[in-house]
């Protein structure tokens, strides 16, 4: 098996790219090391703070955070960074050619009952110049590189550099990550959905009559059973979209108008986008390819609807539709 060195090589990835990735994916191993170790190392519970999004922050999402920013501030090939948990862009080096945004902890709501949990960076080039918010507001299209690591039974690291999608897992023994899909593919049609259904009743109309209809199973519009699964982790639910397809949506709700999405693009949808894309799945809001999305602001967030080609463009089709009057198919 090649190791994630061979294969950055093998594909022609530049030095500064690979000396970038081996950051990222180094700190990924001590994040790894941190959450196995859990309640044992005291990590586990909430701290006293809120993160600019008004979200309380856990131990972990501050621990991780704090590695990542130290070891990208270590990294001559970083010109600056975003997270979910900083409140503003941090500069790093003034002669660095990346940007990265990250999460440094995804799902940390799972955190406290031991279930999956992740990180997610998204690499843009950094522009010449004084570095401020707006060197960040690129569409996701102009990213070099994205990647989530999963801190599941196994450790594993998705990448792209935009030549597919390359899964290595961690051995535990050498603490080396090793190729073990060479192009992860997802299947352009699947039968399994996922979505926060507790939500159901905030949703906008195109996504209640889509849900509604998937629902109604064999019997219904789309002649065809479908099963949900939801694990609360964007990186855990998109994994298995990478594995064995399916679809995932966090979409427009109207629970709190004042925020009417919860994944945020320059950290969640966009790196996560590249990847499906990558792999031959779409991404969209419902009414626009995400990857195309001009941002307004770092923490900016978005619906989200990815996975398998057909299904996604089946959702799109209900969002054509008209619903001033009954929904109707
Ligand atoms: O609490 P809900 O509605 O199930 O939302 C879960 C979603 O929120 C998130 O946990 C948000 O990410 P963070 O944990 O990084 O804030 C997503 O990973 C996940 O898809
Ligand atoms: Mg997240
Ligand atoms: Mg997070």
């Amino acid at each position: 098996m090649q190791t994630l060195a061979q294969n950055l090589t093998s594909q022609g990835v530049n030095a500064s790219l690979t000396q970038l990735i081996h950051t990222l994916a180094n700190t990924s191993k001590e994040i790894s090391h941190a959450v196995r170790h859990g309640a044992l190392a005291g990590v586990l519970g909430a701290t006293e703070q809120e993160n600019v999004q008004g979200e309380t922050q856990k131990k972990l999402d501050v621990i991780t955070n704090d590695m990542l920013k130290d070891a990208l501030k270590g990294d001559d090939t970083v010109r600056g960074l975003a997270s979910e948990e900083e409140d503003y862009i941090v500069e790093v080096g003034d002669k660095g050619e990346y940007l990265v945004c990250f999460d440094p902890l995804d799902g940390s709501s799972n955190i406290d009952i031991n279930s999956l949990v992740g990180t997610i960076f998204s690499v843009l080039p950094a522009p010449t110049g004084e570095l401020s918010e707006s060197s960040f507001l690129q569409a996701g299209r102009q990213q070099v590189a994205a990647g989530y690591v999963l801190y599941g039974p196994s450790t594993m690291l998705a990448l792209t550099t935009g030549q597919g999608v390359q899964l290595f897992t961690l051995n535990p023994e050498t603490n080396e990550y090793l190729l073990t899909t060479e192009a992860m593919s997802i299947s352009k049609d699947t039968g399994e959905f996922a979505i926060n259904m507790s939500n159901q009743r905030f949703w906008e109309a195109p996504m209640q009559t889509y849900i509604s209809d998937l629902l109604l199973g064999t019997i219904g519009p789309r002649e065809k059973a479908f099963n949900m699964r939801w694990i609360a982790a964007m990186v855990g639910d998109v994994h298995r979209v990478l594995s064995r397809g399916g679809i995932f949506t966090y979409p427009t709700d109207n629970k709190n108008p004042q925020k009417p999405y919860k994944l945020r693009l320059m950290y969640e949808a966009n790196p996560m986008s590249f990847l499906v894309e990558q792999a031959g799945g779409k991404a969209s809001t419902g009414y626009e390819t995400i990857m195309d999305i001009q941002p307004s602001e770092i923490h900016q967030r978005v619906a989200v609807i990815l996975g398998s080609a057909n299904e996604v463009d089946a959702c799109l089709n209900y969002h054509g539709l008209d619903y001033s009057e009954e929904p109707q198919l």
